[in-house]
């Protein structure tokens, strides 16, 4: 795998042209393209066969959440759209977690199988939202390292994280365990809505499997720039 396979792009825009044209100009510097609820009700499902049929490969971040039967179903129909990855929200339980895991095993039995990721803690919420709002007293790292492990006994590939908890995911859950982070912010970027960042750099330096960045390239004047920036700090952090 190259370093710039390790980028996914977040395509969170309105517009379906607007979207093409972007996986057209990226899909040579970076690995994949990141459908997440804003594009997906946009567009709906052929959005995905769209970036495929463009060379593009998929990560669904849908983040189901529901009870097993309606997760694993819903993660059926994801498998069948070919995507490399989707996620579930780890705070479904254990029992939603291996429902989807068994149901993705006999829906692609014998053919490559996506990855089911299970999302953490949100890079938007800090130590205060985590107790104010959702009633955790765990630090934000703590929490992630928890659910991390359920997720692996689960049968989850991996999780979704802040790039701040990479280090002590790879420590509690090994080396084959896939790490994805959003939060991504290089030096000078605004931090927008999100609270726990770091810069590509930082989070590859870390051990991090693949990083995910929306704003700092859709927003860049040349997004095709900005993205062979961001490989270039990445590229200058393994070496
Ligand atoms: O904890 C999470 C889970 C998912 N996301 C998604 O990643 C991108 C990040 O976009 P930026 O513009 O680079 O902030 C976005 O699509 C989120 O829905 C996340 O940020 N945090």
């Amino acid at each position: 795998m190259q370093i710039k396979d390790r980028l996914i792009v977040a395509l969170d825009v309105t517009e379906r042209e607007k979207a093409l044209e972007l996986v057209e100009m990226l899909h040579d510097c970076c690995g994949m393209f990141k459908i997440g609820l804003e594009p997906f009700c946009i567009f709906g499902p052929t959005f995905v066969e769209e970036i495929q049929d463009r060379g593009g490969k998929v990560f669904l971040d849908l983040k189901f959440h529901d009870i097993p039967r309606t997760v694993a179903q819903a993660g059926r129909a994801a498998a069948r759209l070919g995507v490399e990855m989707f996620n579930v929200h780890i705070a479904g339980g254990s029992e939603m977690m291996k429902a989807v895991v068994e149901a993705v095993r006999e829906e692609t039995a014998g053919k490559k199988q996506a990855k089911i990721l299970g999302v953490t803690v949100l890079t938007s919420l800090g130590a205060d939202e985590l107790t104010r709002d959702l009633g955790i007293d765990r630090s934000p790292l703590e929490q992630v390292i928890f659910w991390a492990q359920e997720a692996k006994e689960c049968g989850l590939s991996g999780v979704v994280a802040s790039p701040r908890e990479i280090s002590a995911i790879r420590e509690h859950c090994g080396r084959d365990f896939l790490i994805v982070t959003p939060g991504i912010r290089p030096a000078g970027f605004e931090s927008g809505d999100q609270k726990r960042i770091s810069t590509p750099g930082d989070a590859v330096r870390s051990g991090v499997d693949y990083i995910v960045v929306g704003r700092p390239i859709l927003q860049a004047q040349d997004p095709r720039q900005a993205a062979l920036d961001i490989v270039r700090e990445m590229e200058e952090a393994i070496r």
